[in-house]
């Protein structure tokens, strides 16, 4: 069925997902916190900032106020950085139809309290939004999407009817939505790639290898699966897209933010001049400093997401983080070969 949607933020993965919606018919609201960029998008038909090589269909709509994006809508789909996560709902709260089916698309917790992005739109909207509220997730650039190169995502949300609602939206020949119930998971593996992927383009950065590639996604998920596991999560969610999938998209592409910044870190950068030179979200720096509060919190072995913290946030070099990680002490790969070592 048709829709009246409202995608809210304009940045690479907000204009990419505008116009999957808007190929699939639907009548697309962007909303643009910059009311220049909106102007552009209505006149020009392109998101020069984010996502130059695009053209976007012309049944994208784009404002700059939020009442207009959300009021009467019944999809909304939420693509706006974690930080933003918070007020941009405390913003839109007033506005949004009683039964809006609401989407969100961040990859991040919120750094302050620690809660995944779910739980943050419940906190700001109502406890009963979890019932209409679904995750998107998996390994998917906004720059392939939006050029309609075969991407498969992932929807998760604790209501089927939701989730099932949120993949007839979005499915297309080209956008393959698959639906996983465990919501938890689906967030934290979306989070926790991100360190990784920084983790990744630093290795690159250093001049290192595909061997040590290889070990840092591998032993990352082994300690994202620690976490999550910890936290709720299903196991198997760590296996699938939203797990092992947007980790290998993450830590092997040239479009992923958190890859570019790791490796100017790896070629010597300073944190404060790589993100001044991203001029988009890098999601896993906050997302290490969120995890290593989480890890000491949960007592749960994080060796990559420490030492990364190290780097980020203490003044460690990679070089030392490389020589800290593999002069760790002797252990076993499975932990449950040995539980009560639970380590790396
Ligand atoms: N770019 C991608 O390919 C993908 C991104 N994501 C996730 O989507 C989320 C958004 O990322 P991108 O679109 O890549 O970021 P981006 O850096 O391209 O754009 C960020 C957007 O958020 C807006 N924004 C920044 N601060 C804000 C604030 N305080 N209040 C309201 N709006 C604010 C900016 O104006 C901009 O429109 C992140 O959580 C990211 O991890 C997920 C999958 C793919
Ligand atoms: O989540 C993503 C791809 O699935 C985007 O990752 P980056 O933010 O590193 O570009």
């Amino acid at each position: 069925m048709i829709q009246n949607v409202a995608v809210i933020g304009a940045g690479s993965w907000g204009t990419a997902l505008a116009s999957v919606l808007a190929k699939n018919g639907h009548q697309v609201t962007l909303w643009v916190r910059d009311a220049q960029l909106a102007d552009e998008v209505n006149q020009t038909h392109r998101n020069q900032k984010y996502l130059p090589e695009a053209t976007l269909p012309v049944n994208i709509v784009a404002t700059s106020s939020l009442e207009k994006a959300v009021a009467g809508k019944p999809v909304v789909l939420l693509a706006v950085p974690s930080h933003a996560m918070r007020q941009v709902c405390q913003s839109m709260a007033a506005y949004l139809d009683p039964e809006v089916l609401l989407l969100h698309a961040t990859k991040g917790f919120e750094l302050e309290s620690l809660k995944r992005m779910s739980e943050v739109i419940a906190e700001e909207l109502s406890p009963q939004i979890t019932s209409r509220l679904a995750v998107l997730t998996g390994p998917s650039h906004a720059e392939e999407v939006v050029c309609e190169q075969p991407t498969t995502v992932v929807v998760s949300s604790e209501s089927e009817e939701s989730m099932l609602r949120a993949q007839d939206l979005l499915m297309n020949q080209n956008f393959r939505v698959y639906t996983n119930p465990d919501l938890v998971g689906a967030e934290i593996a979306g989070a926790l790639k991100n360190i990784i992927a920084l983790g990744a383009g630093m290795s690159d950065g250093l001049g290192y290898g595909d061997n040590a590639k290889a070990a840092l996604l591998t032993r990352g998920l082994a300690e994202i699966s620690r976490l999550g596991i910890k936290l709720g999560a299903m196991p198997l969610t760590f296996a699938g897209l939203a797990g092992v999938g947007d980790l290998i998209v993450t830590c092997t592409s040239k479009h992923s933010r958190n890859w570019r910044a790791g490796y100017m870190l790896g070629q010597g950068k300073r944190l404060d001049e790589v993100l001044e030179q991203m001029g988009m979200v890098v999601e896993g720096v906050r997302t290490t400093h969120a995890a290593y509060a989480l890890a000491r919190r949960e007592q749960v072995d994080m060796p990559i997401t420490q030492v990364l913290y190290g780097i980020l946030f203490e003044g460690k070099t990679a070089r030392q983080g490389v020589e800290e990680l593999m002069g760790r002490g002797k252990t076993f790969e499975m932990s449950y070969l040995n539980p009560e070592a639970d380590r790396s």
